[in-house]
């Protein structure tokens, strides 16, 4: 993997205003090695942008192989040999590159634990939990984080396999709490969780901005995401084609920006089921222009012609020339 960018070296204090976490223009292609010698390039990424803030939950939506979980990979320094990056990636105010991210990975920046296989079968849970505490009376901060997400003390005494469903997301939850990490990425925390289990989960990601950090939460559930996140980042084919604030998900989606923004909403069951047409474009198939055009019930010529450059404000940010 490379990544295009520069050093620059900068005071390592976030700022109140400096965003935890800036991604911009990122792209991202797969060199591919066919049959004799020939390499082609397979683009997967072409325009991604994300920014978070600190205590901030980003809910990042899409359909499948809309490039999701390669942003998470991207920003952990995950991706295969093969990949290559171009774009930004920031973290506190400076780029990540990969030295940096290796550094980071675990400590500052990590990825949500999601099932019991994250815990060490062989080690009680609150060892496990003190394990990643840094710092001095490590016990104590255990019980009380242990206290904060509702496990009763006597549980640090436990083995995971002793503990019922509810508990073990309980110890996982203390985990991420317990780290020192400032930016937690959450891949698909949520699906085949029942409801009681789906806001438990909903409830310890609320604990973890509340705490301090941030989140970015990856789901193909935008009902979850509206609650939970403060903003959402909408994907679509690998571009990042609104990030709107959640309060702009209501009524019949009229303060939503992006045609397939206010799709997503219309689809849902109480909005009417309404369908969208069409599906994803395949990466083999994208065409000129917008990437949405061939589904969108507003382009005009321009859409088949041209890609539409994002426009932000105050923290939103659409890709449509008619936003
Ligand atoms: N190593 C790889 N080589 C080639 N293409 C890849 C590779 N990894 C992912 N892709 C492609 O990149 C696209 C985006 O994948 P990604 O896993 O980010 O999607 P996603 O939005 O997370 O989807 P899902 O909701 O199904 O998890 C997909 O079309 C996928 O097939
Ligand atoms: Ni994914």
């Amino acid at each position: 993997m490379k990544l295009q960018q520069k050093e620059e070296p900068l005071p390592d204090l976030l700022e109140k205003d400096q965003p935890l976490l800036e991604v911009k223009d990122l792209s991202l292609s797969f060199r591919q090695y066919r049959e004799g010698l020939r390499e082609t390039d397979l683009q997967v990424i072409s325009k991604l942008d994300i920014t978070l803030y600190k205590k901030e939950i980003v809910a990042v939506v899409g359909a499948s192989g809309s490039g999701k979980s390669l942003l998470a990979s991207a920003i952990l320094g995950l991706l295969p040999e093969n990949a290559f990056l171009r774009g930004t990636i920031n973290f506190k105010g400076k780029p990540l590159s990969p030295e940096r991210q290796e550094h980071l990975r675990g400590e500052e920046i990590s990825l949500i634990p999601q099932s019991v296989s994250a815990l060490d079968p062989l080690m009680k849970t609150g060892k496990q939990v003190q394990a990643v505490i840094k710092g001095k009376n490590k016990k104590a901060v255990q019980q009380e984080i242990f206290d904060k997400v509702g496990l009763p003390s006597k549980t640090s005494n436990s083995y995971p396999f002793e503990l019922s469903g509810g508990m073990v997301r309980r110890v996982l939850a203390a985990t991420s709490l317990a780290s020192s990490a400032d930016l937690i990425i959450a891949d698909e925390p949520t699906p085949g969780l029942d409801p009681f289990a789906l806001k438990e989960t909903v409830n310890y990601i609320k604990q973890l901005a509340e705490n301090g950090k941030g989140v970015i939460f990856i789901t193909h559930d935008i009902e979850t995401a509206l609650k939970i996140a403060d903003k959402v980042a909408v994907f679509y084919a690998g571009q990042t084609v609104e990030i709107a604030k959640v309060e702009n998900f209501c009524g019949s989606g009229e303060n939503l920006r992006h045609p397939y923004t206010k799709a997503l909403w219309n689809a849902l069951p109480q909005n009417g089921f309404v369908p969208l047409p069409g599906s994803q474009p395949l990466l083999s198939e994208v065409a000129e222009g917008c990437i949405f055009h061939p589904r969108c019930p507003v382009k005009t010529d321009l859409c088949k012609k041209k890609q539409p450059e994002s426009k932000s404000k105050n923290g939103e940010m659409v890709r449509c020339f008619y936003a």
